[in-house]
């Protein structure tokens, strides 16, 4: 089978769960049992130890997309095919200076995704978040729309690293995320109905 292959880009706030959602997606669809041996050897069993555990042992970051034709290549890249922006959902008073660095990097063309980015906001499931909700969700789309990120490849979707919610498959139990994109029809942002991995395809 031919493969493709695409580079990723994971940016975004300090302590948001970069790494967590890193280890996931490899954990989950990027390792070989001798990689998953190697692990289990060197007593990694937290999401987050994978990206420091590769990065030690110069292994490429990487995980297949859901057609099993493309690997994604976790790479720092200023024009990498996507990009991953994390922030979390429970830190609300930095959800305006995370939306204006994010401005910034794509104003000056730091980062330049060719295909899209994804705007990730993580922790959903977290014990922090006491009320995650419809409210919560819009005003994190209101403040990344606000932002004026100037860009139409910016998808905004919440998620969860360390649980797993909406990234091989769909929310469960948020039929308010659909009515998201109809409320903002000026949004720079396009609210996602569908999950992150789907996103990749
Ligand atoms: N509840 C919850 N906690 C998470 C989630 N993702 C990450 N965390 C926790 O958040 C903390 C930071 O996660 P990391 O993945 O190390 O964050 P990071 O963005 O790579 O951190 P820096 O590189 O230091 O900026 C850890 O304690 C994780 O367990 C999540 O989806 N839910």
């Amino acid at each position: 089978m031919i493969m493709a292959t695409k580079t990723l880009t994971v940016l975004g706030d300090e302590k948001a769960g970069k790494k967590t959602l890193i280890g996931s997606l490899i954990y989950k669809c990027g390792l070989e049992l001798t990689q998953l041996e190697a692990l289990e050897r060197e007593g990694v069993s937290q999401l987050n130890e994978i990206v420091p555990f590769y990065e030690k042992s110069s292994r490429v970051l990487s995980f297949y997309a859901p057609s099993g034709r493309i690997v994604v290549e976790i790479i720092e890249s200023k024009e990498p095919d996507l990009a991953f922006w994390v922030l979390d959902a429970a830190a609300s008073m930095n959800w305006r200076s995370s939306a204006e660095e994010l401005r910034s990097l794509l104003s000056s063309g730091t980062l330049q995704p060719r295909e899209r980015l994804l705007i990730l906001v993580n922790k959903i499931d977290g014990r922090d978040l006491v009320g995650w909700s419809e409210h919560t969700f819009t005003e994190v789309v209101r403040t990344f729309s606000a932002a004026n990120l100037k860009t139409d490849r910016a998808y905004i979707l919440p998620i969860s690293s360390l649980k797993g919610d909406n990234i091989l498959g769909p929310l469960e139990g948020y039929s308010w995320m659909n009515d998201q994109s109809a409320s903002h029809p000026s949004s720079s942002v396009h609210v996602s109905e569908r999950s992150l991995m789907d996103l990749l395809r």
